[in-house]
């Protein structure tokens, strides 16, 4: 196998899976445009859509395909026409963020990342009840966290910054870095390997760009695809999912950038407090008023940081939780949060606008 196609992901498993179809071809969807898609296949890069029928069938906005997934297509080039994509593989991780003001309350954002890095700055940014919702987030997710702490050569008090992550972060690896001197730059390296896809989140202005480029390196991709005459159509697509100087491929899209907690799995990144509320007195202890509770007996007692406290009564509030509630009080629920205020309707509709800075390099 060439080079490019490790670089595009097509492991074993995914050509196993692959050659399942077998009048199909298999590729990845590397960038999106409403409903048309950029598909890279082992013979080159093509456009294509769904099938009518998998539009028709979608219960939700995860049955499409998304930047990242690996879609079996009907044809390798474009001469009689876009490609129509058939199957969706089987996904190792999916984001899916909010989305206020749509017909459907979510979107998904990116497929298929096996590292995900967590960003947050080492200067006056540095927020832990950020860094819990990411973490939240990219737990939920399926891919594996590595939380990199931007900025380090403007850290104060690092060794008790550091403490505090890894309160949050509990065994997954946390990486220093700095754009500036290049510390730390190198240890992101292994996970951007050839086979393996990363993705950044962060707020603005942390430095994902500076880390992104670092990695890209002068890593550069063939795109024309087999067959494919009229190259003045697509000129303006920008690609989501670039190859890096490694052999990895990253996926960045806007809306990769800033992700909202859609679902979430505290019992995995408030570890620590489900494990208190097994001692509180009663099994559905909401941990606000109740007597007896143990989790605000350990903030009482200063074993619970309160913040850490207040961000998760916080971050719960956000995440629906449907326990309890017919389906009427369920669709009504759904509705509230999908057409939130008015002005996050227009920071999505901004958010959807902005595009990518990465033009693909041809
Ligand atoms: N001191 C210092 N500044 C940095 C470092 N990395 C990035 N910056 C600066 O921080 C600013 C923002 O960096 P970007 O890389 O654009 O941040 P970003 O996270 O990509 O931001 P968005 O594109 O808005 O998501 C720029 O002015 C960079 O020069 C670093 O390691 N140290
Ligand atoms: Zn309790």
């Amino acid at each position: 196998m060439n080079q490019r196609n490790e670089s595009l992901g097509f492991t074993e498993k995914v050509l196993a899976e692959a050659s399942l179809f077998e009048s199909y071809y298999v590729g990845r969807i590397i960038s999106q445009k409403q409903k048309l898609y950029e598909i890279a296949l082992l013979e080159g890069t093509i456009h294509g859509e769904v099938t009518g029928k998998m539009r028709y069938e979608a219960m939700d906005p995860a049955d499409f395909p998304v930047v990242g997934d690996f879609v079996m297509v009907d044809r390798k080039d474009e001469t009689h026409g876009y490609a129509v994509i058939h199957e969706i593989l089987t996904r190792k991780s999916l984001f899916v963020r909010k989305v206020a003001g749509k017909r459907r309350d979510a979107q998904a954002v990116a497929a298929n990342v096996d590292t995900v890095f967590l960003c947050m700055a080492l200067n006056e940014n540095f927020n832990l009840r950020r860094l819990e919702r990411y973490f939240a987030v990219a737990l939920e997710s399926g891919a594996v966290p590595v939380i990199v702490l931007t900025k380090g050569d403007l850290a104060e008090n690092l060794p008790e910054k550091l403490c505090e992550v890894e309160r949050i972060t509990l065994g997954y690896e946390v990486i220093v870095t700095s754009s500036l001197t290049g510390e730390g730059v190198e240890k992101l390296r292994p996970y951007a390997e050839k086979g393996k896809t990363v993705a950044f989140l962060g707020s603005s202005g942390v430095g994902k760009s500076s880390l992104i480029n670092s990695l890209l390196g002068s890593s550069v991709m063939e795109t024309k695809a087999t067959g494919y005459e009229d190259k003045g159509r697509h000129t303006t697509t920008h690609r989501e999912l670039l190859l890096l100087e490694n052999g990895g491929a990253l996926i960045d899209t806007p809306g990769m950038r800033e992700l909202g907690i859609l679902e979430a799995d505290f019992s995995k990144s408030f570890e620590d407090i489900y494990t208190l509320a097994e001692s509180c007195r009663f099994r559905d202890c909401s941990h606000v008023s109740e007597p007896h509770c143990a989790v605000k007996k350990a903030v009482e007692e200063g074993a619970l940081p309160v913040e850490r406290y207040e961000n998760f009564l916080k971050l719960r509030e956000e995440v629906p939780s449907y326990e309890g509630l017919n389906s009427r009080e369920i669709e009504k629920k759904k509705l509230d949060r999908m057409f939130g205020g008015k002005k996050e309707m227009k920071k999505t509709k901004d958010q959807v606008k902005k595009k990518s800075k990465y033009e693909f390099r041809d």
